[in-house]
């Protein structure tokens, strides 16, 4: 653990600046310029607090830390990096509830020993993610600490919609997915064995292990199809965190049904991984048993799962992956083709 007595690292780059080296006001005079602004914006940061336009009368606010070596490494994840995710997982949930995103705000527990650029790395990942949705980041708080954590708060307009929540599906309903599916996971899998590195996920990278690295280092959330959702009618939706069958369990309990997938309709998205799973020294059904792992159990590519009437038309991004049925004698649960998976429950911080 660090604290801003230690020696400086060794390797220290000539001319680099570490948080230590400057006061909360010039560490915040060089994040200010770089972090995005939005119409929602009424009064930004600076003062004691924020002000934003909620024109619905109502907003939606939700929240979500990050933690080093628990959500991600620094030696993998640049601070651009950290910023993106951390804003994705944040603006996901918004859009989870069929909201467009508006406002965030961002609080940082660095150590000392970090470097300033890291910290404006991460506001400028914070604002690419944000860019898409036209989301501002208003406020926020930086605190020394021996631990990295990143914490965000987002709010968001229903813009007159009545919020998607999780527990509205119903027998007959189509289950939808939009998004990528179990490409974190492998990224993940692929640097923990050091089967790729994180230059093959960089930005523009384009090698075989980009789509999964990429995927891991900054997930992209699906986040117009949301809001898209919302407008179409979806009964219930969340984004996938914890992966696809811990996080549709949690939609069946909520809603007292089963959540029955159809292994043929993941089937493209279980191919799309075996080439990861071939990387990690994999073969033949063992790769595919991998692939399939991820599909159902990877977390964090924050892709939405949603539920539509049978009548309604799938908004542009999502594709059918199931269907809600009745709940069964045994309880609201996920089936896939009609039987308990025999794969992984997902991700839990305590490993329930
Ligand atoms: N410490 C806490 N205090 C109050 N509510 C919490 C706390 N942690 C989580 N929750 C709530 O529990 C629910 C589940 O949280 P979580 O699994 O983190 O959701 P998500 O995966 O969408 O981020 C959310 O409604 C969240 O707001
Ligand atoms: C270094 C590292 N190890 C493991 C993981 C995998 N991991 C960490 S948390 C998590 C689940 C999602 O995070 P959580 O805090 O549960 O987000 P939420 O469900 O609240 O959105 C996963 C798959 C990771 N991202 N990075
Ligand atoms: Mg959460
Ligand atoms: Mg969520
Ligand atoms: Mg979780």
């Amino acid at each position: 653990m660090t604290d801003a007595t230690a020696p400086l690292p060794a390797a220290r780059p000539e001319g680099e600046v570490l948080v230590r080296d400057l006061s909360e006001e010039e560490l915040l005079a060089r994040v200010f310029p770089l972090l995005p602004a939005g119409d929602a914006t009424l009064l930004g940061p600076g003062d004691d607090a924020a002000v934003v336009a909620a024109p619905d009368g109502r907003f939606v606010v939700t929240t979500d830390v990050l933690v080093e070596d628990r959500h991600f490494r620094r030696r993998w994840s640049s601070g651009d990096d950290v910023g993106a995710r951390a804003a994705v997982q944040n603006l996901a949930d918004v859009a989870a509830m069929g909201a467009r995103p508006t406002a965030l705000v961002v609080s940082l527990v660095v150590p000392g020993n970090v470097p300033a650029a890291w910290v404006e790395g991460l506001a400028r990942g914070v604002a690419a993610a944000c860019a898409p949705v036209g989301a501002a980041v208003v406020g926020g708080d930086l605190s020394g600490g021996d631990a990295l954590v990143v914490a965000v708060t987002a709010h968001g307009d229903l813009e007159g919609r009545a919020p998607v929540v999780r527990s509205g599906a119903r027998p007959g309903d189509v289950v939808a997915h939009a998004g990528v599916r179990g490409r974190s996971a492998a990224g993940l899998a692929l640097l923990g064995a050091g089967a790729a590195s994180p230059a093959d996920g960089a930005p523009g990278a384009s090698g075989p292990s980009a789509p999964y690295v990429a995927g891991y280092l900054r997930p992209q959330a699906p986040l117009a199809a949301g809001v898209a959702a919302g407008a179409a009618g979806a009964t219930a939706m969340l984004d996938v965190s914890d992966g696809l069958l811990r996080d549709a369990g949690r939609m069946a309990r909520a809603s007292g049904v089963v959540v029955d997938l159809d292994a043929a309709a993941l089937r493209p998205a279980v191919r799309g991984l075996e080439a990861a799973a071939r990387a990690l020294g994999l073969v033949g059904r063992a790769a595919a048993d991998q692939a399939l792992d991820w599909v159902l159990s990877g977390g964090e590519d924050h892709g939405l799962l949603a539920t539509f009437p049978p009548s309604a038309a799938l908004p542009a991004g999502f594709t059918p992956i199931g269907v809600v049925r009745e709940r069964a004698a045994t309880g609201p649960r996920v089936t896939l083709d009609g039987a308990v998976p025999a794969v992984g429950p997902g991700w839990d911080h305590f490993g329930g």
